[in-house]
């Protein structure tokens, strides 16, 4: 499986909507699936979101795991999430330390909602709803907003 391009945060595609995925198409991203995993892996990322390899589709795949910056993060099998929607994000918000493949050398702290419930595909096109909080959830609105053209320095106070 190859690793894909990064795009940095000067990239157009990354301040634009991304499209949402057709039930048809389903079958024909299996292999970018894999591609986006294998990228984010390689650049030893939590998580990613397919305007970062310049595909403008609503696909993301959360991947928290214990690493340096974050020796206490959950360790989670990587989730392909397609078409995700948050329902529902509590008004409680905590702030933490977040990074971005696509703005490199940045960190800063980012206030979130401590939990949500999400509705999305999975990449064998069943509907899903899920709840997520803390670390993971943090993973999960950073890279909705990919999807939405957000970067997280946009999100600071
Ligand atoms: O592994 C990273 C690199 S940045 C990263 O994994 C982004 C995901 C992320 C990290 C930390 C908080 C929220 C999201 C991936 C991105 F850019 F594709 F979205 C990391 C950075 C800060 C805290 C914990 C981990
Ligand atoms: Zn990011």
């Amino acid at each position: 499986t190859r690793t894909l391009a990064i795009a940095t945060h000067d990239a157009p595609i990354l301040h634009q909507r991304a499209q949402e995925v057709g039930d048809i198409q389903v079958h024909a991203i299996q292999t970018l699936l894999d591609e986006m995993l294998t990228t984010m892996q390689a650049a030893n990322g939590v998580g990613i979101a397919a305007p970062q390899v310049f595909v403008p589709l609503r696909i993301i795949i959360v991947a928290s795991q214990p690493n340096k910056r974050y020796p206490d993060a959950p360790f989670m099998e990587p989730i392909a999430m397609i078409n995700p929607e948050i329902l529902w994000q509590s008004d409680t918000t905590c702030s933490g330390w977040e990074g971005c493949l696509s703005v490199p050398d940045t960190r800063a702290q980012v206030k979130r909602a401590e939990r949500l419930r999400i509705r999305y595909w999975t990449r064998t096109g069943e509907q899903v709803e899920a709840e997520y909080s803390g670390f993971v959830a943090r993973i999960i609105q950073h890279e909705c907003d990919h999807l939405d053209g957000i970067l997280f320095p946009e999100r600071l106070e």
